[in-house]
């Protein structure tokens, strides 16, 4: 009799097969696989079968002498037109070069050590590495995910994947980076239907950018200064890629964070260098506030409309006369503009603010703090779309400006302090996208995260360095025009009396000045419109 205790072992009936069979099956499958493989590396296996014959029929020198005129004509092509020799012939063979060399050797290694395997079916799966694409600083991995991974999986763990494969940095980025090239001429229709396939939306990629050599180690110029400024695309920085990063500063505040030293000036300094075109023709008009004394901006004064350095007074009476010139705007474009565009006779205002701590947190007045911080919510939340813009640098991105910080919605963060402050200057999950901004290198000066546009993933930029002796040049060649303070008073005259608040002129104590002399000391005066 059966109980329930006996085992029954059920074993399915195995084929059996012969040898020979097994043998001619393997050898089929190797051979399917050896054509799949031709099929897909068409350059390899043309290059292999011409070295082939060229041996066969003229021994040596048929490879020796097609060598030789391969690197003169790869040496002439990178010396004529180097952008397309990195696009057509070293990034690709650069690519596979390190693809078979570098990435494939670690790769399982690496995708085991940094928690990117999974178990199924109690095989170990991960992700596959499909592609490699190099350019003169950047490895592009195209990477297929497992089943049920997602891009955040790979961005937690970026800095892990940099140095898994021997570097410091390395960006994931969910979508293709970079945006189809413009197609122009006779084959743009095809070209850009080709451009439509390859750069369509595929989920289950992933793309991890490995920073080979960093472009940004190397202090950046300062770049020329457009005549007419494009402020949809105000050149400020050099990305990883070695490309300009634009400033899109047409309807936006910006924040720009970072500890004491990190640089803040060289991304304040590179916008007002960017605009210098547009200040003297008028399209632009800076008010900057400068609560250090004028440490920082007093050297540019000639470029500036209004300049507020010493009294805080001065300061809020600049952020009210900014709010009227709002109020004018929004009166006059009402119900036929959504988003003023500037022009010499109605200019763009831009508020520049260093150190904005100064102004919200650490002013004891009272009663100052708080008509600055009105004017400042009103210049943030309505200012954008009729022209009056609010470009605001802090050092503590914490408690401060908490009410202020989600109205800017374009950010830079440069080095900060403490791994929390990512976040709080860029957005939610910005670190863990990638933003490592509080791990900055000594070395770092003017290194920092943005968000580039269309993409969540954040960019790493250095800033170009200005000089004192490029802002005095500045200063010199693109002088505001004698009437930039003006506009106030126009706006004045239609809807809103004259600023009351003005700072007595100094009497003059002991001999005498002679006016220009006096003239000058009143311009230097925080506060007082040119
Ligand atoms: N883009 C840059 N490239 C190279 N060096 C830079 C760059 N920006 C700033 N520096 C250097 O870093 C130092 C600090 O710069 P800066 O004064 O602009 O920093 P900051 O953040 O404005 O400082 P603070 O908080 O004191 O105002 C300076 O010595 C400056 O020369």
């Amino acid at each position: 009799m059966t109980t329930a205790g006996d085992l029954m072992v059920i074993r399915p009936r195995r084929l059996e097969l012969p040898l020979w069979l097994i043998a001619l099956g393997m050898l089929l499958r190797w051979l399917f696989r050896a054509a799949v493989w031709c099929v897909r590396h068409p350059v390899i296996v043309g290059l292999v079968v011409a070295g082939g014959w060229l041996y066969a029929e003229f021994g040596r020198a048929g490879l020796i002498v097609p060598l030789v005129l391969a690197g003169l004509v790869s040496a002439v092509w990178r010396w004529k037109h180097e952008k397309s020799w990195w696009t057509w012939l070293a990034g690709p063979v650069l690519g596979w070069f390190r693809q078979v060399f570098v990435y494939r050797r670690a790769w399982r290694e690496a995708m085991t050590l940094c928690g990117l395997t999974r178990t199924y079916d109690h095989r170990p799966v991960m992700p596959q590495l499909l592609r490699v694409r190099s350019d003169q600083a950047l490895d592009v991995l195209t990477v297929r995910m497992v089943r049920g991974q997602t891009p955040e999986e790979f961005q937690k763990v970026t800095a892990n994947l940099a140095y898994a494969f021997g570097r410091r940095h390395a960006r994931v980025y969910s979508e293709r980076p970079g945006d189809p090239p413009p197609r122009t001429g006779y084959w743009a229709l095809v070209l850009g239907a080709i451009d439509r396939v390859r750069y369509r939306d595929r989920p289950s990629l992933v793309y991890l950018v490995v920073v080979r050599t960093d472009a940004l180690r190397t202090v950046v110029k300062p770049f020329d200064v457009p005549a007419v400024p494009d402020l949809t695309a105000l050149p400020l920085a050099r990305r990883e890629d070695l490309r300009h990063w634009s400033l899109h500063l047409l309807a936006t505040h910006v924040l720009i964070g970072g500890a004491t030293r990190s640089g803040k000036g060289s991304v304040l300094w590179s916008l007002v260098r960017s605009l210098a075109g547009g200040i003297s023709s008028g399209l632009v008009r800076l008010w900057v506030i400068d609560p250090k004394g004028g440490m920082e901006f007093a050297m540019g004064r000639p470029l500036f409309a209004r300049f507020a350095g010493k009294s805080f007074e001065a300061m809020a009476d600049l952020l009210d006369e900014a709010v009227t010139v709002l109020r004018e705007r929004q009166t006059r474009l009402a119900g036929t503009v959504r988003v003023h565009t500037p022009t010499e006779a109605d200019p763009l205002v831009v508020v520049v603010i260093d150190e904005m701590a100064a102004l919200t947190a650490y002013l004891q007045d009272v009663e100052l703090r708080k008509r600055i911080a009105s004017s400042l919510g009103l210049l943030l939340s309505q200012g954008a779309g009729v022209g009056v813009l609010v470009v605001a640098a802090l050092q503590d991105p914490r408690k401060e400006v908490l009410p202020f910080r989600d109205l800017f919605p374009t950010r830079i963060a440069l080095g900060l302090t403490e791994a929390a402050q990512v976040d709080l200057v860029l957005g939610d999950g910005a670190r863990n996208r990638g933003a490592l901004a509080d791990q900055m290198p000594r070395w770092a000066k003017g290194v920092g995260y943005v968000i580039l546009d269309g993409t969540p993933e954040p960019a790493r930029v250095r800033f170009s360095h200005i000089t004192d002796d490029d802002i005095r040049q500045l200063a010199a060649d693109y002088p505001a025009p004698a009437d930039a303070a003006d506009i106030l008073a126009q706006v004045g005259r239609e809807t809103a009396p004259e600023p009351t608040h003005r700072p007595p002129l100094p009497r003059p104590r002991g001999p005498l000045l002679p006016d220009s002399l006096l003239n000058i000391l009143r311009d230097t005066d925080g506060g007082e419109p040119r």
